[in-house]
């Protein structure tokens, strides 16, 4: 296993306010990391800055040895963002095709991804219509599927299941759970769904732009003697526990 994702020291305002406190975070290859939090807790901000599209005030972020950002990176992410950056009068498979060719894949192999990620998010069927048409959980579906289209080593899913029917969550969460396991991905999912914690290997829980626990899930449980991630939650953003992870 190596570190990927190496963030230090990341700090963030907007205006006065401190969105991001001395973030400090280490993600190894072949790991699910979750980034758990209630809304506002600054999970989006972390993620648009380790894909580059953010910068820290102060701080470092490396991944897979670069430092953010650096165009060659783009080539090894895939990164679903928590707003579809479709293009709404194309239909699924020419949103598809698009980026394909911005990630310049091969006509051979493009028809092989495509067919791979529309099958996978189960869009197979509504691919050839406009996106305008679309439902807000197919839009999801085809956002999840250009993040995979480039069978980049990280994806960073910001809300992946959002609008999305439990069948298919299930179905994609198997599937994150296979790129881990035999194709050793990086993947890092924020969520504030505490069931889905469960599936992660590992688990920073964030509020107010800070990192209050961290840990495996068994890790977590046992700490705060909690049966849920709600209760670690609480426990752990109890008055005077900041930043006392088990790690
Ligand atoms: N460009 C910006 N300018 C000013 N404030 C911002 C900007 N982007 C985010 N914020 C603020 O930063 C805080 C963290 O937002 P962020 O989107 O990172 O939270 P989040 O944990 O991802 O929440 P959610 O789960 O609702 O997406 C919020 O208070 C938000 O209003």
């Amino acid at each position: 296993m190596t570190v990927n994702i190496a963030i230090e020291n990341v700090q963030k305002s907007f205006g006065k306010k401190i969105i991001l406190d001395q973030i400090n975070l280490t993600i190894n290859s072949g790991q699910i990391y979750g980034l758990i939090g209630p809304s506002g807790a600054g999970k989006t901000t972390l993620v648009k800055m380790i894909v580059g599209m953010d910068s820290p005030d102060t701080g470092t972020i490396h991944v897979l040895n670069k430092t953010v950002p650096n165009l060659k990176l783009l080539q090894e992410i895939g990164y679903m963002a928590q707003s579809d950056a479709l293009y709404l009068e194309l239909t699924g498979m020419e949103n598809l095709v698009f980026f394909a060719a911005l990630y310049k894949i091969k006509k051979k192999e493009m028809q092989k991804r495509i067919s791979y990620v529309t099958k996978l998010v189960n869009l197979d069927l509504d691919i050839h219509k406009k996106v305008f048409t679309y439902s807000g959980g197919m839009k999801r579906r085809l956002s999840l599927s250009i993040a995979l289209l480039h069978n980049p080593k990280i994806l960073i899913l910001d809300e992946p299941t959002v609008g999305i029917d439990p069948e298919l969550r299930l179905h994609v969460w198997n599937e994150l759970l296979r790129l881990k396991t035999e194709e050793e991905k990086t993947i890092i999912v924020t969520t504030h769904v505490m069931e889905e914690a469960e599936k992660c290997d590992y688990i920073a829980m964030v509020r107010d732009g800070r990192i209050i626990t961290r840990g495996t899930p068994a890790e977590l449980k046992s700490t705060y003697q909690a049966r849920n991630f709600d209760e670690v939650f609480l426990k752990a953003g109890g008055r005077g526990n900041e930043n006392s992870g088990v790690n």
